[in-house]
């Protein structure tokens, strides 16, 4: 779990005196978390053992006078510091399961809020009942109110601009629910920089977004660093994510929980050195060679919504034993098209005679029969999946076996297929659990921190990794045990949509190499990876990976270029 924040000080004499942020002797739980319960960050580094209960001597001290911004000297931070955070559900929320194919049928009645309204009240026309009277034009504005006015107009200019820029004038009436990740994220992070705040804190803002869109966005920030009433940012992203220019200092996250503060040249430093200790295992995959099975055949397949046109001829053949790399720009229909692989789509009832699932339409396959062949993991699937307290992650990987959310077995590894028990101790269970430990070894803390040191054999740090609550674990362990779920079961298709959100590089790495070389996908299976970082993707083209890229909803393969 080791992650940078960056923190840069615009005017550093203001700084020295009043911190930005202040944060001292604390150990730091996660929010909601219950007694007993380990901190996520700790005031040093021998100050607790792993699991040990929170007891009296552990609370951290009153906070300073000055508070958690001592910057803003009393200020109210609610009005002065903007937080775009993408986490995924927390334990708040709740164990429902949430319903994320709504996106892809007719709009419910509740899901009907446009993006303006949502995010841009402001901007709506004046005889919109969402519309804040103020912004819009009242000629008999007295004069001293016209100071308020000019900074409303300013505003409104800064919203044209930064609307255009992004790409985001054309979906502002659309309801927020049919926008594309991308496409929200961006309106937060828009949101955010028009509300002006002394202090911007921006919480992995460049996952999920495409290449061009991330130099936009760290262009932006870098626009308002020279502005002339600069905010203070921090940026929280991963060891991999490239630290901008303007960035003066960095908090480092370690594994073991500690965060180390200081300038930027000095903690990069330590973080090189140690990382250097790290040697990639040699690699022993080899390029693919698909068969003729065609697992999903697309022919001319549309998506449309009303006279909104999403996916346009789509002519797409998903072979046994391939691996596919899915790319296209934010709201391009990646997630449109996997709707259709998956079968989650309404739409993909009404195409029989141009979309077949494994040599049979849709309509022809009981879904959880279909959702049992594909594995996968997705921003959306992350974000609905529930978080039950009690339920670990020995519980959500085993889920997989019967293809839906509910543990469900006598050793949580799922029912046979005539949704009875397994026989106990028989093969098909056995099997199981031995698969079950093959992805919590190959992908766990086993894999993603061998460098560190523990001093606890594998199979217990697996174990304890089992045994932890999924609602407890960080974004990029929930994301882990995620992809442990689409594989576990060997599905012939695998489909992982952002899969790496959230993960560290430690995670990322064992991931790939799980993946590629590490028994993670067997003979035979498919595998579609959609990200926006090309290094993300496991396999290159000497590996056979083939590319299908998407713009604007037309799809096309695109084949590796050829010696200049
Ligand atoms: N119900 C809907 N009504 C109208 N338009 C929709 C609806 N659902 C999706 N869209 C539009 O379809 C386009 C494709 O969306 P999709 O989510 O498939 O894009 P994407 O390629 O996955 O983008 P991202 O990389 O940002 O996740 C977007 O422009 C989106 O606004």
């Amino acid at each position: 779990m080791s992650r940078l924040f960056l923190r840069p000080f615009q005017n550093s004499a203001l700084a020295q005196e009043q911190p930005i942020l202040r944060i001292q002797n604390s150990a730091i739980y996660p929010l909601g978390a219950g007694t007993p319960s380990s901190p996520l960050f700790r005031d040093r580094e021998n100050s607790f053992t792993s699991g040990s209960p929170r007891s009296p001597t552990h609370i951290p001290p009153p906070p300073p006078p000055d508070g958690l911004f001592p910057f803003l000297r009393g200020r109210d931070p609610h009005k002065s510091v903007s937080l775009v955070s993408f986490a995924h559900r927390s334990r708040a929320a709740g164990g429902a399961f949430v319903d994320f194919s709504a996106r892809y049928g007719a709009v419910r009645e509740e899901d009907k809020r446009t993006l303006r309204e949502t995010f841009f009240p402001e901007t709506a026309k004046p005889w919109h009942t969402l519309a804040i009277p103020a912004f819009h034009s009242q000629p008999d504005i007295p004069l001293s109110e016209q100071l308020d006015e000019e900074r409303e107009g300013a505003r409104r200019a800064l919203f044209e601009e930064l609307t255009g820029l992004m790409g985001l004038r054309e979906f502002l009436d659309l309801p927020v629910v049919a926008l594309s990740n991308g496409q929200t994220r961006k309106a937060r992070i828009l949101k955010a920089l028009l509300d002006q705040p002394e202090l911007l804190i921006l919480d992995e803002p460049l996952t999920g977004l495409d290449a061009p869109t991330r130099g936009l966005v760290l262009s932006l920030l870098q626009k308002l660093h020279f502005s002339v009433k600069p905010p203070h940012v921090i940026v929280g992203s991963r060891m991999q994510d490239p630290i901008p220019d303007w960035t003066t200092h960095v908090a480092l996250i370690t594994g073991r929980g500690t965060v180390k503060v200081g300038r930027k040249e000095e903690v990069i430093s330590t973080y090189t050195s140690s990382s250097h200790c790290w040697t990639p295992p040699i690699d022993a995959s080899r390029p693919k060679h698909e068969s003729e099975e065609v697992l999903v055949d697309m022919s001319n397949l549309n998506v449309s919504y009303g006279n909104r046109k999403v996916l346009k001829n789509i002519n797409w053949k998903v072979h046994a034993n391939s691996r596919w790399h899915l790319l296209g720009s934010n709201g391009a229909g990646k997630t449109t098209l996997l709707a259709m692989l998956t079968g989650d789509h309404p739409q993909s009832y009404t195409q029989s005679s141009h979309l077949q699932h494994f040599s049979r339409p849709r309509a022809k396959w009981p879904t959880p029969l279909l959702h049992a062949r594909i594995g996968r993991v997705s921003p959306e699937l992350h974000n609905a999946y529930p978080r039950r307290a009690g339920v670990k992650v020995w519980d959500v990987v085993g889920t997989a076996f019967d293809g839906g959310f509910v543990p469900r077995g006598r050793r949580r590894v799922g029912l046979g297929v005539d949704g009875k028990e397994l026989e106990e101790g028989g093969e098909e269970e056995c099997a199981r659990v031995e698969r079950m430990w093959h992805v919590l070894e190959g992908l766990g803390p086993t894999a993603w921190l061998s460098t560190e040191g523990s001093g606890q054999t594998d199979k217990s740090f697996s174990q304890t990794f089992a045994d932890r609550q999924f609602v407890d674990l960080s974004p990029g362990e929930q994301s882990v045990v995620l992809l442990m779920r689409a594989l576990v079961n060997q599905p012939p298709l695998v489909l992982l949509d952002e899969a790496w959100a959230g993960m560290d590089e430690g995670m990322v790495r064992a991931a790939r190499r799980y993946l590629r070389s590490g028994g993670g996908l067997k003979d035979g299976q498919a595998c579609v990876v959609i990200s926006h970082w090309e290094d993300e993707v496991p396999w290159g083209w000497e590996d056979g990976v083939r590319r299908f890229q998407l713009v604007d909803g037309t799809g096309r393969e695109l084949f590796r270029p050829g010696p200049q």
